[in-house]
């Protein structure tokens, strides 16, 4: 079995809903079970500034499928959500990127792992560390623990709890 770290993010109303419909939505495949799942934090927009606040988490989740199977369904399950593309980081009813798979460090067309900007991004850290702190990012040497710790304090004070977990769960 393979284990994967997949980050959601949504900042169109309903966006409680639009993440809970998103794990119901994981959960339906066979393929996936969801091991863990982070706090909801509502967080401040990074990038694309100028649109309203976001709600992000992060899932553990355990898989059959390869890394572009699951890409598929992430891309699927945001289509069935209505996403619309529209402005580079502008807003969406929900986006899901996978942030790790294994220890797998590659890059394709369609994909690169580990994502390519989450140790940026205070919005992916600090769910991701609330469930694996400890975890390796082998490409950058370092645990997600060192990467929060590298963050700047403003975009830590731009990251609060909005729901916590025990009551995503329920
Ligand atoms: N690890 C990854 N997870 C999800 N998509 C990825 C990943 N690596 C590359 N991609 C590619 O990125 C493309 C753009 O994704 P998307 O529109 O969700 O970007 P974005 O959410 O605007 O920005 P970001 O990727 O910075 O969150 C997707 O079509 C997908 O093929
Ligand atoms: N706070 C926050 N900001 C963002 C987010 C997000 O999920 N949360 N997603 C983006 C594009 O992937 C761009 N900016």
């Amino acid at each position: 079995m393979n284990t994967g770290y997949i980050a959601l993010g949504t900042n169109i109303e309903p966006r409680e809903n639009h993440l809970k419909e998103a794990l119901r939505l994981l959960k339906a495949h066979s393929e996936i079970t969801i091991e863990k799942v982070s706090s909801i934090y509502e967080t401040a927009p990074v990038g694309y500034t100028d649109q309203a606040d976001f709600l992000n988490m992060v899932v553990h989740v355990h898989t059959s499928d390869s890394p572009v199977e699951l890409l598929d369904k992430c891309q699927e399950i945001e289509q069935q959500l209505g996403r619309k593309r529209g402005v580079r980081f502008g807003p969406r009813t929900i986006d899901l990127d996978i942030l790790l798979y294994n220890h797998e460090n590659s890059k394709t067309e369609r994909l690169i792992i580990p994502h390519p900007r989450m140790h940026q991004r205070a919005f992916v850290l600090i769910p991701l560390h609330e469930i694996a702190p400890t975890i390796l990012i082998q490409a950058l040497g370092k645990n997600v623990k060192e990467l929060v710790r590298e963050l700047p304090e403003t975009d830590i004070k731009d990251v609060r709890i909005w729901m916590k977990s025990e009551s995503v769960e329920e």
